[in-house]
């Protein structure tokens, strides 16, 4: 089976075009195995990039523990890269089915190759339900929340799927390392949670550290980013429009107070290909 490695802001994956390959039935053991970083490939995950009814491209994720997520912000730039550049489908504003919906990826192309992707994220979700949550309050801002003897204070927000922001003073691995795991299976996310902790430092720029759901810490993660996005806004720590940099790299994000959509601009880069032994 032939692969390809990619990373959108060093979150990297093992992209597996099923227009032309065969995969085995078992997705979550392969992912498992081709995301070992020992033993496999190596990443934060499987992403297949598959025939859809509904848009040019179906995308399905599997994080690296074999769990499938809803959606893949930094995934949906590099299947969009992808399919543009393979000439699986050369249309520039590409029509993406997730599990999160229909999402339109729109792509900036510089001597015939992709270089940026502008990705319609679609609107939050943030009603308890649609995360899940056994939170209460709509917005969830804010809301303190005991975890290992400690309190802190969440902001939840669904961009498709669940995401947990923490503001912080200084994003440390006592933070990331030690809280993250313990706030992604915390009770109160009865399918558990991705993680951002995150230092404002102004109005319209932040740095993010992510721990996610399935994977453990990642290098950036673009559904968080975007919830950050949202999160900033809704507890009045930053403006609509922020830079936000995460450890692989810089995203641009915008929710729109108009369409109430949420925008994320960033780099897909194609690393190396190769083939599996299924
Ligand atoms: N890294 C991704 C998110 C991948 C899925 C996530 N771990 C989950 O389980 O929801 C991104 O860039 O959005």
């Amino acid at each position: 089976m032939r692969f390809t490695k990619m990373h959108g802001a060093g979150n990297d994956y093992v992209y597996v075009n099923g227009f032309e390959e065969s995969l085995p039935e078992d997705l979550p053991g392969l992912a498992r195995r081709i995301a070992d970083r020992r033993f496999g490939v190596g990443g934060d995950g499987l992403i297949l990039i598959l025939p859809s009814d509904v848009g040019d491209v179906r995308m399905r994720m599997f994080n690296s523990n074999g769990g499938e997520a809803e959606m893949c912000g930094n995934g949906i730039r590099c299947v969009a890269k992808y399919t543009y550049d393979h000439g699986v489908c050369r249309n520039p504003e590409l029509k993406v089915e997730t599990l999160a919906g229909v999402l339109t990826a729109y792509l900036t192309v510089s001597d015939g190759l992709v270089e940026q992707v502008r990705v319609n994220m679609g609107p939050p979700r943030l009603a308890p339900a649609q995360l899940p949550t056994t939170l209460a309050g709509e917005p969830l801002a804010d809301i303190p929340l005991t975890v290992d003897g400690r309190e802190v204070r969440v902001t939840c927000v669904s961009m498709g799927n669940p995401h947990c922001v923490v503001f912080v003073d200084q994003a440390t691995d006592d933070w990331v390392l030690g809280l993250g795991p313990k706030l992604e299976t915390h009770e109160v996310f009865p399918q558990a949670t991705n993680v951002e902790f995150v230092e404002v430092l102004s109005p319209t720029e932040v740095r993010q550290r992510t721990w996610e759901r399935g994977s453990g810490e990642t290098w950036a993660c673009g559904t968080g980013a975007s919830a950050v996005c949202v999160a900033g806004v809704l507890t009045g720590r930053t403006e609509r429009k922020i830079l936000n940099h995460l450890l692989g790299g810089d995203l641009l994000l915008e929710w729109d107070g108009q369409t109430d959509r949420v925008w994320m601009t960033g780099p897909a880069v194609e690393v190396f290909s190769g083939e599996w032994p299924c």
